[in-house]
């Protein structure tokens, strides 16, 4: 099986190009690649497919060639994934599978728009966040307050007092189930300095990433929500590095860099 190895701000993927859609990619062995000792290790698995093949997408098929097939570390299926679609954007382009600089793929969370710029970061139309109320996540006894934003996928958002880089996020902060039946994705922050925020994400799925595009986006919207805003240029620093995020009144859209690194064979079988 043919891999390769990319991230966007160090949220890193196993990509596995299927174009004629004959992989059986079970969660088992989603979870076995995506080990960091016993696999090639990855916070998740993007599986290149046609979109016209895809009962869940196929209404799509006319806009966008190509579909993101994204799964978790843990091989749970997510809707969306904003740097997956950053760097299978990268791998499209780099692999001649789509013209010109400006297309759109499809996701289980809908099509999304993507353009390469001149510096060769990739944006992406992230579509119109949802924001859905408030809701509290617990990490080390502490309760944060967040707001609800839905990216396609869940997030709870939360502007907290105490330095993120402190924080343990060792384990799966608390939430409350009956809010986030499916899961959540939890992102931590601290508002520092002008529509400048530093966050931190616990995944759904993949425990604490270097970042996460939805989460970025998600966290934007609650520190922007916190002075009064819903449109405006953030910048949003991760651990893995830094993504520009830009609310207006419509939609949303997520800058950054995405690479590739490396290709190969895989050996691995269920
Ligand atoms: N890292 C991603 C989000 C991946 C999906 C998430 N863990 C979920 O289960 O919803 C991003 O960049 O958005």
């Amino acid at each position: 099986m043919r891999f390769l190895k990319g991230h966007g701000t160090e949220n890193d993927f196993v990509i596995l190009p299927d174009l004629d859609d004959g992989l059986d990619v079970s969660a088992a062995l989603v979870a076995k690649i995506c080990d960091r000792r016993a696999g090639i290790g990855a916070d998740g698995v993007l599986r290149v497919a046609r979109t016209k093949q895809h009962a869940e997408v196929a209404q799509h098929a006319e806009v966008a060639e190509w579909f993101m097939d994204y799964r978790n570390a843990d091989g749970s299926v997510a809707e969306m994934c904003g740097n997956g679609v950053r760097v299978f954007a990268r791998y499209l382009l780099d692999a001649g599978l789509v013209e010109g600089t400006e297309f759109v793929l499809a996701t289980r969370g809908g099509p999304r728009r993507v353009r390469s710029e001149p510096n060769g970061d990739i944006t992406v139309d992230m579509g119109r966040p949802s924001v859905l109320g408030e809701s509290t996540a617990s990490v080390s006894g502490h309760e944060y307050p967040g707001l609800r934003v839905d990216m396609g996928n869940p997030h709870l958002a939360c502007a907290i007092g105490d330095p993120v880089v402190q924080v343990d996020l060792s384990h799966q902060p608390g939430f409350d189930t009956g809010v986030f039946p499916a899961g959540v994705n939890i992102e931590l922050f601290n508002p520092v300095g002008v529509s400048r925020v530093v966050m931190r994400v616990y995944e759904r799925g993949s425990g604490e990433t270097r970042s996460c595009g939805t989460g970025a986006v998600a966290t934007a919207v609650a520190a922007a929500h916190l002075s009064g805003d819903t449109t405006g240029t953030w910048t949003v620093e991760v651990t893995g590095g830094t993504l520009t995020v830009i609310l207006d009144e419509d939609t949303s859209y997520l800058s950054g860099p995405a690479v590739i690194l490396a290709s190969g064979e895989l050996m691995l079988a269920e």
